[in-house]
């Protein structure tokens, strides 16, 4: 079996560890030959890539680890880039959530005006990834999960139409698990899922087991009881607002009973409910740099100091496992069926072409082949075709450097009340992102 060389952008992230937990635990189905991470902030990427480079020389001693902020050296000789950048880090995280809710508007990572704020800092960095890319490794392939995955989906189809990237998000996973869960499987890969949507606003509207029994009705009615909550503690997230988003979907999937949404929509649906609940002095970002930032930078700090990974709290993402099934679907030409980030190209022919969809593929060597889902309801047309237009508005914006484009997709997001709203937060959203946005007129 071929063995393979990735490397890992965003070196620094705080999935970092957990991932390459992930990729050694997997090495009998995906085996390696080097890792290398890739940041632009060498301090921050140092402190894991210390642990790191610890814990495979423990582990995985034949592996070549390599840590690296220089981009000839990071993308040379690989077979894959797993992307994951935090262009602007929490500090620009904790602004997109703040500057909104001070327009009493919500603040959120990906969606709304905080999602556009991200996805216009974005766009640039993820390219020039895809640049050093192809320049220095041109058969390799791109698995991005960088977020704002929809915008920068939007922005690698437009402008580098043919590259080898891949988006995907583990949102579709995360609640296919806690399905998995609710039914009693020991897997969620006993389960055949028809899904469409966008990234982070899609429904689920066939769930199946291997043998053709449709498992739908059990799941709506466990959701409209107590939205994807599962009895298994083992199960529910170790923060709560997580699982109070997971709870959500009780009435989220009240609107449309059919289906089962990604928890996702209820930042679409229930914006004004969402506002109320947040504390605009202290955000998700808050939560996630007190809580996961602190627990994996302490962590690698005391593998680096004590010299030994033996015993470390740092724990295998698991969960990220679809990123090696995803590699292996491109190396072995598994055909294996995944929910990926694509372009409809009349997989849905009721809507625009051109618009990037989230639809199961079967995957192979030469990429995604996605399947038809066939003509979608007027609700979710509806709702796809405006936030399909705010994604390419955003991309828009940045390549023209447009304000005007810009104000029409903040307007156009159902999470913002008017075009006064819009215009106050966009002004203020301009005057945080100076040093990452193009500057537009
Ligand atoms: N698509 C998904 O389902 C999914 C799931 C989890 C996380 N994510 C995304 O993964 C990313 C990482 O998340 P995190 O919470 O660990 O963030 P993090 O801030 O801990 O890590 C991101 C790293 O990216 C680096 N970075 C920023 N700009 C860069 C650039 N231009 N070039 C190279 N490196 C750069 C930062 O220095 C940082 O070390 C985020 O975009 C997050 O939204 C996506
Ligand atoms: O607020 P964060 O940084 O913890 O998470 C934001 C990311 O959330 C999604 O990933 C979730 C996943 O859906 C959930 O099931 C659980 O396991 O945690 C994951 C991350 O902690 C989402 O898909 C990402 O795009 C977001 O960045
Ligand atoms: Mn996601």
């Amino acid at each position: 079996m071929k063995k393979h060389a990735i490397t890992i952008a965003g070196g620094g992230s705080t999935f970092t560890p957990g991932i390459i937990l992930m990729l050694l635990e997997h090495l009998d189905t995906f085996p390696i030959h080097t890792i290398k991470l890739y940041d632009n902030d060498k301090e921050r990427q140092d402190t894991v890539a210390g642990a790191c480079e610890i814990l495979l020389s423990e582990r995985a001693p034949e592996i070549t680890f390599v840590s690296t902020i220089d981009p000839k050296e990071a993308f040379s000789d690989i077979d894959f880039v797993m992307a994951h950048i935090r262009v602007g880090k929490y500090k620009m995280r904790e602004q997109d959530e703040k500057i909104p809710l001070r327009h009493g508007v919500l603040g959120q990572e990906t969606c709304g005006p905080g999602g556009i704020a991200y996805g216009m800092r974005s766009i640039g960095p993820v390219l020039e990834l895809v640049d050093y890319m192809e320049t220095y490794s041109p058969d390799a392939w791109m698995l991005n999960y960088s977020n704002p995955a929809a915008i920068v989906a939007e922005a690698t189809r437009r402008l580098r139409p043919h590259s080898k990237v891949l988006n995907i998000c583990d949102m579709p996973i995360g609640i296919e698990e806690l399905m998995a869960s609710i039914l009693g499987l020991k897997s969620r890969k006993e389960m055949i899922v028809k899904y469409y949507g966008l990234n982070h606003f899609g429904w689920w509207y066939d769930i199946r087991d291997k043998e053709g029994n449709d498992l739908l009705p059990r799941l709506r009615e466990h959701v409209a009881k107590y939205g994807y909550v599962t009895k298994d503690k083992s199960k529910q997230h170790a923060d709560a607002s997580w699982n109070d988003t997971f709870a959500k979907a009780r009435d989220v999937q009240r609107i449309d009973p059919e289906t089962l949404p990604n928890t996702y929509l209820k930042y679409y649906f229930f914006p004004d409910e969402v506002v109320a609940h947040s504390n605009p002095a202290y955000t998700r970002a808050n939560e996630v740099m007190d809580g996961r930032e602190k627990f994996v930078f302490s962590e690698c700090q005391t593998i680096i100091d004590t010299g030994t990974a033996r015993g470390t709290a740092l724990h295998i993402d698991e969960h990220a496992s679809y990123i090696v099934d995803l590699a292996k679907a491109i190396a072995y030409n598994t055909q294996e069926r995944m929910l990926l980030i694509v372009e409809n190209n009349g997989a849905i022919p009721n809507i625009d072409p051109e618009a990037m969809v989230e639809i199961p593929c079967l995957v192979g060597s030469t990429g995604p082949e996605p399947l038809t889902v066939g003509p979608i309801p007027p609700f979710q047309k509806g709702l796809m075709e405006q936030q399909v237009a705010v994604e390419k508005l955003v991309v828009e914006a940045w390549v023209t450097k447009s304000y005007q484009a810009l104000w029409q997709a903040i307007t156009l997001s159902r999470t913002v009340p008017s075009a006064t709203v819009a215009k106050a937060l966009l002004d203020d959203l301009i005057e945080a992102n100076k040093a990452f946005w193009p500057e537009l007129s």
